[in-house]
C-alpha cells in the first residue's frame, strides 16, 4: 500500500501542501511546533476516519479557516483509490472513490496505517486503557466488523450506566429494560472478547519472533489477554456468556449503588512478560521499549497477513527515543516493504543510508519544503 499524492488544505497549520511521493521513505524535518507531526496526522485520519490525538475533528481546521480538506490517491495490490475527507464545524465527510461513506466501517482498510509516536513507548507501562485503545485501533484496521461491534458497546454502555443511575437513585432493583440491554450487551461482548482474544494470539506469534531478533534470543515474549470477566484457559464463547452472565448477577448491587458498569470488555487489559516476567510491573524501561518496538512491527506483519498488503508506517519523533540497535533494527524490519513517514527535530542520529534514500522536507511554520 502507498500513498502517491497527498494534498492537504487549511489543515491545522498548513494552509496548502501538494506532495507527489512515489518514494517509500519521507523525512520530516524541523523544529518543534512547526507542523511535522500535523502531517503525520493527516496521513493517519485518511487510513482511520479519525485522528490519533484529538476527537474533535473540528480542532483540526485551521484556525482563521471554515472548513479543511485532505486528500490522496493511494495505490496497492487492489487497484487505485481516491479518498478524500472534509472537516467542517458541522461535522466530517469521507468519500471514497468519489462515494461519501456514511459508516466509518466501510471506509476503513483502504489504506493500513501503523504509527508509532513517543507515547506508544508508554504502551507496556501505561494505563489499560492504553492497551485497550491500541487493540481497538489496530483490530479495526483488519476487521470492520469489530468497529460496528465496538461501536455499538459503546454507545449501550453509555446507556446501561445512566439506567443504573436512574435506577440506583429511584432505589429500584429491577427493570425490564435492563434485561434487555444486558441481553444485548453480553453478545456484544462475547464477540468483542473472541476477536480480541484470537488478534492477540495472532499478534503474539509475530511479536515473539521480532522481539527474540531484537534481544538477540536472550527474552521470550509473551502477551496475554486478561478479561475482567473471570475466564479458565480454553475458555470458548459459550463458557464466556455464562459467565458474563453470572458476573453481571453477581456485580447487581454495586452496579446499581455506583452507577456504572462493572464487567466487560471496556475493563480488560493484556499482560506483556519476558522470560515470564511482568514487564509492565518489573521490566526495565529497555525491556519495555523492545517490548513495544515489537508489538508495532508484529502490527505490520499482521496487517499485511490478513490485508494481503502491507499498511503505511508513520514514525513520529521516535527515531530520537530509540537507542541504535532498536533504530537499525525498525529500519531494517521495514526496508523495501513499507511506505514510510517519518519526522524528526534534525538528521543527526540518523543514518547516513538512511538519509540517502529518503526524500527530505523541511517543515517551517506550517510551509513544506522539499530539499534538493
Ligand atoms: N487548528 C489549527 N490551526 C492552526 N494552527 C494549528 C492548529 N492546530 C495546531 N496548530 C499549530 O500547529 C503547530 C503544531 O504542529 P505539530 O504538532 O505538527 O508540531 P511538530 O512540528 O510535530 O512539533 P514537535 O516536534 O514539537 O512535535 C503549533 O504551532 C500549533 O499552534
Amino acid at each position: 500500500m502507498q500513498v502517491e499524492e497527498l494534498e492537504l488544505s487549511q489543515f491545522r497549520n498548513i494552509d496548502r501542501l501538494a506532495l507527489k511521493c512515489p518514494e517509500s521513505l519521507h523525512l520530516f524535518v524541523g523544529q518543534n511546533a512547526q507542523g511535522k507531526t500535523n502531517i503525520l496526522e493527516s496521513l493517519y485520519l485518511l487510513a482511520l476516519g479519525k485522528s490519533h490525538r484529538t476527537r474533535k475533528d473540528k480542532e483540526m481546521i485551521r484556525w482563521e479557516a471554515n472548513a479543511a480538506q485532505i486528500k490522496a490517491r493511494v495505490s496497492g495490490e487492489f487497484g487505485n483509490h481516491r479518498l478524500d475527507i472534509r472537516l467542517t464545524p458541522r461535522g466530517k465527510k469521507v468519500v471514497k472513490n468519489g462515494l461519501e461513506q456514511r459508516r466509518l466501517s466501510s471506509y476503513i482498510g483502504t489504506l493500513t496505517a501503523v504509527l508509532f509516536a513517543p507515547e506508544d513507548l508508554t504502551i507496556v507501562k501505561g494505563s489499560p486503557q492504553v492497551r485497550r485503545r491500541f487493540i481497538d485501533m489496530e483490530l479495526g484496521q483488519v476487521s470492520p466488523s469489530y468497529i460496528h461491534d465496538l461501536t455499538r458497546y459503546n454507545q449501550l454502555l453509555l446507556q446501561r450506566n445512566q439506567l443504573l443511575k436512574d435506577m440506583g437513585s429511584r432505589r429500584e432493583r429491577a427493570n425490564p429494560l435492563l434485561e434487555v440491554m444486558d441481553e444485548q450487551m453480553i453478545g456484544l461482548s462475547t464477540s468483542l472478547w473472541k476477536k480480541r482474544v484470537t488478534f492477540i494470539h495472532q499478534l503474539t506469534k509475530w511479536a515473539q519472533d521480532i522481539h527474540t531478533a531484537i534481544t538477540q534470543g536472550r527474552e521470550k515474549l509473551a502477551i496475554e489477554y486478561q478479561s475482567a470477566v473471570p475466564t479458565k484457559e480454553g475458555i470458548d464463547e459459550a463458557g464466556y456468556r455464562l459467565s458474563l452472565e453470572k458476573e453481571l448477577n453477581r456485580l447487581r448491587d454495586q452496579e446499581l449503588r455506583r452507577g456504572t458498569t462493572l464487567t466487560g470488555p471496556h475493563r480488560d487489559d493484556i499482560r506483556l512478560s519476558a522470560n515470564k516476567v511482568d514487564i509492565h510491573t518489573f521490566g526495565s524501561q529497555g525491556q519495555q521499549r523492545t517490548a513495544a518496538l515489537s508489538l508495532k512491527l508484529a502490527e505490520i506483519e499482521l496487517i499485511h497477513q490478513e490485508t494481503g498488503t502491507y499498511p503505511i508506517l508513520l514514525l513520529d519523533d521516535v527515531l530520537s527515543e530509540l537507542d541504535d540497535s532498536r533504530k537499525t533494527h525498525l529500519l531494517e524490519a521495514i526496508r523495501g516493504k513499507v511506505q514510510t513517514f517519518v519526522t524528526a527535530t534534525g538528521l543527526e542520529g540518523i543514518d547516513h543510508e538512511t538519509c540517502e534514500r529518503a526524500r527530505i522536507y523541511r517543515v517551517q511554520h506550517g510551509s513544506i519544503t522539499e530539499q534538493g
